[in-house]
């Protein structure tokens, strides 16, 4: 049976997209985002999932980072999924928030709720945990006067009450989330696609002026549409940069082995992280 890894523990938002794109398969729990893309590297695992990109907070730097500057592994399928962050306390607290003295939760997650945190927990410390399962974990072991920042999910597997519902800031709140495994065909997704991108990263040469119109310009005259273009630090000094860019249209071999010769003409250099369908999710 093809094993898929995913960011845990019990109660996470991963585990509830894993859940909803895959049936039946063995599922297992890692602690961190780097120990489940390292268990597909070493083929522990067939398939891993990690969160990408939510829709408030934005990328998940640790994963970019991770796949990019340590272990690269193709993106072979993308996950949205809506989320509704609650705030959860031990079953048999009756107090007002006020009494509440600590929240836990990953940074994510703080991060979607920042404005509600600010309103009504401002006395409160932040604790910040790997994932927002493993905040659930915390309160139901202690016990005490403090909070999780989670989901449904972790208040039903750690027994957790939901003392206050839908706490994030914007509404339309969703992640992606990438499905990475070394062989597609282990990758078996059943349901119905949203379309297809293709996630590129790109390196510049120097920097010089126009230097990142050039490389747009390759794609705009191909009328390639982007739906996502995000520099990171190089990790080599201030002011060194590479692009990560999303194209709306799966890999195909005229148009990007013509948008690579181009912009390798000008010196940069181009690397697919992965060409693969998205699925949008209803919980
Ligand atoms: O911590 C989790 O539950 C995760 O899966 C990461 C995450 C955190 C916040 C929103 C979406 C995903």
């Amino acid at each position: 049976m093809v094993k898929i890894g995913y960011l845990g523990p019990r109660g996470t938002f991963t585990k509830l997209a894993v859940d909803t794109a895959f049936n039946g398969e063995d599922k297992l729990a890692f602690n961190t985002i780097p120990e489940c893309i390292d268990a597909v590297n070493n083929e522990e695992i067939e398939i891993g999932v990690v969160p990408l990109e939510n829709a408030i907070e934005g990328t998940v730097q640790l994963t970019v980072d991770y796949l990019v500057h340590q272990v690269r592994l193709p993106i072979i399928a993308e996950i949205v999924v809506p989320i509704e962050q609650h705030l959860l306390v031990s079953p048999d607290f009756n107090g007002s928030l006020s009494e509440l003295a600590e929240v836990h939760s990953h940074s994510h997650a703080i991060a979607q709720c920042h404005q509600y945190l600010h309103k009504h927990l401002p006395e409160a410390a932040i604790n910040f945990t790997s994932s927002t399962g493993k905040a659930a974990e915390v309160v139901s072991k202690t016990g005490k006067k403090i909070a999780a920042i989670g989901n449904k999910l972790a208040a039903a597997e750690y027994g957790l009450k939901i003392y206050q519902e839908n706490i994030h800031d914007y509404p339309n709140n969703h992640t992606r989330f990438a499905v990475l495994a070394k062989q597609r065909e282990d990758v078996r997704i059943k349901h119905e696609q949203d379309g297809e991108k293709t996630t590129l990263l790109i390196t510049l040469p120097s920097d010089y002026a126009g230097a990142l119109h050039q490389v747009l310009s390759a794609f705009s005259w191909r009328k390639m549409n982007l739906s996502k273009i995000e520099s990171r630090p190089m990790k080599t000094g201030l002011g060194n940069y590479f692009f990560i860019v999303d194209v709306n249209q799966p890999y195909d071999a005229v148009l990007f082995p013509g948008v690579k010769a181009e912009l390798e003409a000008l010196g940069c250099n181009v690397t697919v992280l992965g060409t693969y369908p998205v699925y949008q999710m209803k919980l």
